[in-house]
């Protein structure tokens, strides 16, 4: 897969060097190339913004740069692009999945207030135009979110997470587990300051250990996502369970 990150702050992702997916980009599984934005921007200054039409408060990012820096970066080519912003379709596992399925992504990070837009409505006459959302809370730009989006998506990919991490028993990821929240984690030594570890950890006996994993998922659902909750098969909040 290739990435594509146009920003004017390409410093944000130093972090795509490390861990899962620096790994994966020096195995090659994953080719990511971040462009400075103002690289496209020709007055002295590298100016990328100005102010809104209509009034209003903050700068919005100029259409002129954006359309040159990604008919450069795009060519004739035709990758996904992706435009974080608060008013977008939410990011999901489901979404993450899909779009670990396309062979080249393109996000692009707004600042200020935003990316003048027409620069989508001009782009999504020749690509697929996503805006997408990572949380019903206000960031200060798009980098962050690409950031969470490029791990998620990244994870995802064949081979980035070994066998022991494997993504297939992810919470959102459809499955026995799919809609439950992760469960409590535990690891050696098997009293800590008093508090033990759950003994059905220590049995060895597999199915009672997935039962109680699935149990405790199901609890926390319940408890912190009530409305992931609601949406369970009335099969998996046995009676027992209702009464959590
Ligand atoms: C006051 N204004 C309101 C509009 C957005 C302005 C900041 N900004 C500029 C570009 C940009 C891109 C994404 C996000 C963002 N915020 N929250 C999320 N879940 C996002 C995502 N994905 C925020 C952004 C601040």
């Amino acid at each position: 897969m290739r990435l594509d990150i146009i920003s004017i702050f390409p410093e944000y992702f130093a972090p795509l060097d490390v861990s899962l997916i620096g790994k994966a980009r020096e195995r090659g599984t994953l080719d990511v190339r971040v462009h400075q934005l103002r690289d496209w921007a020709h007055d002295v200054h590298k100016t990328v913004d100005d102010t809104p039409y209509g009034g209003g408060p903050g700068m919005v990012m100029k259409p002129e740069v954006w359309g040159e820096a990604i008919d450069t970066v795009v060519g004739d080519g035709s990758p996904r692009m992706i435009v974080p912003t608060p008013s977008g379709r939410p990011f999901t596992q489901e979404l993450a999945q899909e779009l670990a399925d396309e062979p080249w992504l393109l996000f692009a990070c707004g600042r200020y207030e935003g990316i003048d837009s027409r620069v989508m409505d001009e782009y999504a006459t020749r690509l697929r135009v996503d805006e997408v959302s990572i949380g019903d809370y206000v960031l200060a730009g798009g980098e962050v979110a690409v950031l969470v989006m490029v791990e998620a998506i990244g994870r995802l990919l064949p081979g980035v997470l070994g066998n022991a991490q494997s993504a297939v028993d992810d919470s959102f990821a459809p499955g026995s587990m799919q809609n439950l929240v992760e469960g409590p984690v535990y690891t050696k030594p098997p009293v800590w300051r008093g508090h033990e570890v759950p003994p059905v950890l220590l049995s060895g006996h597999h199915g009672n250990v997935a039962r109680w994993r699935r149990d405790q998922a199901i609890r926390r659902t319940v408890r912190n996502r009530p409305e992931l909750a609601r949406e369970l098969d009335p099969g998996t909040l046995d009676k027992h369970d209702r009464k959590l």
